[in-house]
């Protein structure tokens, strides 16, 4: 699903908090970070979500990846607060959405970028919006660009940048509030291949930086486990969780990752998962 908003985390935190489960809350193991509990979600009085639970691991790089429509941009929008829960929660830490930072990175990065600001001042306006003041948003601006390693002028307008280049100021934008948690929905997918290995590697550099929990929905199996300490695999609707694999493959990675026999062996797990426990549904 594409999703396009312009001031997704603003709106977000001023919706009502969804209704609590009425079971008792059982919080995740040690070092969840996010907790949902009997979420419940329908289209059209088809079930999508059920009575769903999940822990989503902190300071990791999460994937999630499933059949086509089995809900995966749906469960990151309900968590971020972007579209309604039916019933359940999610709490971060224990704290709920709206006493949470978190980011979110739209996969259709044209309509992400407000067109009237030039690239900094979109990244301007999300540190203002979180309460920066104008010294702090220049000095967070500055210390994003070193970190990014940005070498294009970011006094240009959004139309005036490639795609890549637009989608790493969205990346910039929702990193610079230092958010707890971000969120990704396929924000590669319309990339090129060239500029979608350099912002993998962007973004898994900035994780190795920041350890920021980061949750990314992928339609790219290899992108889904390059990226990840976890993948999630979902079944289809009403989609339950297929499994959890580990990405025990060092950072950071790099080209030659994709030969390795450990990754491939990785890779062709998730698969024989995913075309095992998908169509069973
Ligand atoms: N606003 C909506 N109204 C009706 N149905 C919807 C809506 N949003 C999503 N759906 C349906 O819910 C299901 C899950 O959609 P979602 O986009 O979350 O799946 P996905 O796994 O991200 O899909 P894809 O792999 O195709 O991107 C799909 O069948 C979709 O058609």
């Amino acid at each position: 699903m594409t999703v396009t908003a312009t001031l997704p985390l603003a709106a977000a935190r001023s919706r009502p908090l969804p209704e609590s489960a009425s079971r008792p809350f059982v919080p995740g193991p040690h070092g969840t970070h996010i907790t949902i509990r009997g979420l419940r979600k329908s289209f059209a009085g088809q079930p999508l979500y059920e009575d769903f639970d999940l822990d989503i691991p902190k300071g990791r790089i999460v994937s999630i990846f499933g059949p086509n429509g089995c809900g995966k941009s749906t469960l990151i929008n309900m968590v971020a607060g972007l579209i309604p829960m039916d019933g359940g929660e999610a709490l971060f830490e224990g704290k709920t959405l709206r006493d949470t930072q978190i980011g979110y990175v739209f996969q259709n990065y044209r309509e992400a970028l407000l067109p009237w600001k030039r690239a900094a001042d979109n990244i301007r306006y999300a540190l203002r919006l979180a309460g920066r003041t104008r010294g702090q948003a220049e000095a967070r601006l500055d210390e994003l660009v070193r970190s990014f390693d940005v070498r294009f002028d970011l006094n240009r307008y959004p139309y005036e940048l490639s795609g890549g280049q637009q989608q790493l100021v969205s990346i910039m934008r929702a990193l610079a509030p230092e958010p707890e948690v971000l969120f990704l929905d396929e924000p590669f997918s319309a990339l090129d291949y060239e500029m979608t290995l350099f912002m993998r590697d962007k973004l898994q550099a900035i994780f190795q930086q920041t350890g920021t929990t980061m949750v990314l929905v992928s339609h790219d199996l290899e992108e889904a486990v390059y990226i990840a300490d976890r993948v999630l695999l979902l079944t289809r609707r009403p989609t339950r969780v297929a499994a959890w694999v580990d990405v025990d493959v060092p950072r950071p990675r790099s080209a030659a990752t994709l030969a390795d026999p450990h990754f491939v062996d990785i890779k062709a797990r998730c698969l024989d998962i995913f075309q095992r426990e998908v169509p069973r549904n």
